[in-house]
């Protein structure tokens, strides 16, 4: 045989062999679709039955989240009108099925249960970044390592950090005094809480940082982005997709910063272990300088950022948190590791890059809207300041405990920000049984991801009257006493709420107040101008835009 005709034949034996796998591979995937639809037929029966925007085949809504997060955001909250009746909507995100809820009565279903506490799928695009740490993890491993943490942010723990809150919020009005014009407070508030909690959950002190808290923060930022990216683009979703483009080297650079500033705090604090520099018992604050106000253990409630009558493991009493777990969170980390047995090394860092996230994002957006509310809201804030003059007349002392549990319509307009502007507008859970809804009787499959809507939630006509005015009277205790207890949950709330709910009100009280001590707010816009965006953190996308006047002539701090 020729050279010409043997490469004839192989040419058409392969051809021939290329197109059996096409004969063969199209069936199969036509019965591999049909398995796969058949094994998924209970979900769909189920989905079927819940309301929802239509979508298309195979890609579902997927088209609704196009543009700009801004725009994202607006188009989720107009699509989502129809069905407030209801407040239960599907989407379908190619295959994943999403059902939001916003009645105060199916949110307690999910956020009181102790089943339901998986996170959703989509939490592990945070798994680079936060590994396993207390936000995501789940099961046994979520369990100990709660029962871990939740102690070192106890009341007793977080009164010894009230001189650290009052120097930092100090060093930020310090900063903001050059601040002649329009400009954007949440850098400041960001930078202020990262440096705030170096020095007292993290325990380091000011003399050794640098920086790069600054850095970090923008850092964050920019990793949230990102994340809201994979949540809301189909294509960046698939790992292999995402690796291929540019986001992935952005995010690599990224998690160089973010693990850089953890790996740094870490090893700091190991050095002074290891240079015999035991952690300090922080309970000691209490027993002899402290006054008898200061001793206070057990304040529930709105003062600490939920409905009363919601409980959970940080509303133990004082006798319940034995001496050695009165220590700050990484002192007790480390303490533990000591043994090798509790919490790997490893673990420290998840847990670290957990609380640096959870605990500045979060109160950085908070404490930006509420400036933003008091520029808007000039009469809202004449009232707060009032409070504040009684409270400390022409002192310039720092705040005490006691002072923040007498700022109570600071605490109320912080309450109404909370409501308006939760900056965590929605929490996602796996459910891996079908659920009934207590609000109307209908079933969500297993297999389901839902949504608390908390954005939508807040704003509910029938709970809150005029839900889109800033009303600190809202949080009225006669007006909190008739209200679900489930229709305000800016910290979540149940087995798997917000480890840090009482640090962030009592440092969000002293960072306020101090800022309000000083300045008068003024803003350009008001809130129905606001462009809102939800980066996993809610967001205004134009920024926090305000102006300050000395309220008067400052003392040098
Ligand atoms: C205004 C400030 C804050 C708000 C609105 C807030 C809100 C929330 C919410 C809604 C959750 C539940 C998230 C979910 O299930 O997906 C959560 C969880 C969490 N937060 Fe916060 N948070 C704030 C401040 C803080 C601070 C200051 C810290 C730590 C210092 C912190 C640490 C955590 C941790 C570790 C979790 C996970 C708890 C678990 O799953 O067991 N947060 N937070």
């Amino acid at each position: 045989m020729s050279i010409a005709a043997a490469e004839s034949v192989v040419q058409s034996s392969t051809w021939a062999a290329t197109s059996l796998f096409y004969v063969l591979l199209v069936p199969a995937l036509i019965l591999w679709y049909a398995y796969w639809r058949m094994s998924r037929r209970h979900m769909y029966e189920l989905a079927e039955k819940l309301q929802g925007p239509p979508g298309l085949p195979l890609l579902g809504n997927a088209l609704e989240f196009t543009g700009g997060s801004h725009d994202i955001f607006r188009n989720v909250i107009e699509k989502s009108v129809p069905f407030d009746k209801e407040s239960v909507v599907k989407l379908w995100i190619g295959p994943r099925l999403l059902v939001f809820l916003y009645d105060p009565r199916d949110v307690e279903l999910i956020l009181s249960s102790h089943t339901h506490i998986d996170k959703a799928e989509e939490y592990r695009f945070f798994q680079p970044w936060l590994g396993n740490g207390l936000l995501i993890s789940t099961g046994q491993k979520w369990r100990s390592h709660r029962k871990l943490i939740a102690p070192t942010f106890h009341l007793n723990v977080l009164k010894s950090f009230i001189d650290l809150f009052n120097a930092n919020s100090r060093a930020v009005v310090n900063k903001l005094k050059k601040e002649a014009g329009e400009f954007d407070c949440h850098d400041y508030m960001s930078e202020c809480t990262v440096e705030i909690l170096l020095e007292t959950a993290m325990g380091v002190s000011k003399s050794t940082q640098d920086q790069s808290g600054f850095e970090y923060a923008m850092a964050v930022m920019k990793m949230c982005d990102i994340l809201h990216l994979r949540h809301t683009k189909i294509w960046l979703r698939p790992d292999l997709l995402f690796k291929l483009t540019d986001y992935a080297k952005k995010q690599t650079k990224l998690l160089d910063i973010i693990h850089g500033l953890t790996k740094k705090v870490i090893r700091r604090k190991k050095e002074e272990f290891n240079s015999g520099k035991r952690p300090t018992i922080l309970a000691d604050y209490n027993a002899g300088t402290a006054d008898e106000a200061t001793k206070t253990t057990s304040v529930e409630g709105l003062s600490f950022g939920q409905s009363a009558g919601l409980k959970d493991d940080l509303d133990v009493d004082d006798a319940d948190v034995g001496q050695k777990k009165r220590l700050a969170f990484l002192d007790l980390l480390l303490e533990s590791s000591q043994s090798g047995v509790v919490i790997s090394d490893e673990e420290i860092k998840e847990q670290v890059d957990t609380i640096m996230f959870e605990g500045h994002d979060t109160t950085a957006a908070g404490s930006s809207f509420f400036l933003s509310m008091m520029g808007v809201h000039q009469d809202i804030q004449d009232k707060v300041i009032d409070e504040l003059d009684k409270i400390f007349g022409d002192s310039d002392r720092p705040a005490t405990f006691q002072d923040t549990l007498e700022m109570k319509y600071l605490e109320r307009c912080l309450m109404e920000t909370l409501r308006m502007f939760p900056p965590v507008p929605i929490i996602a859970r796996q459910i891996k049984q079908d659920i009934t809804l207590p609000s109307n009787g209908k079933q969500v499959p297993a297999g389901t991801t839902v949504v608390v809507a908390t954005y939508k939630l807040h704003r509910r006509e029938d709970v809150y009257p005029n839900p889109t005015k800033f009303d600190p009277d809202n949080f009225l205790p006669e007006r909190s006493a008739n209200r679900h207890y489930y229709a305000f949950v800016p910290f979540s709330a149940g087995p798997r709420s917000c480890v840090g709910r009482k640090y962030a009100m009592l440092k969000l009280k002293i960072i306020l107040s101090t800022i309000l001590r000083n300045f008068r707010v003024h803003s350009d816009l008001k809130e129905e101008d606001f462009k809102l965006q939800a980066d996993i953190i809610l967001k205004r996308a134009e920024g926090f835009k305000v102006r300050l006047s000395p309220r008067k002539p400052t003392k040098a701090c």
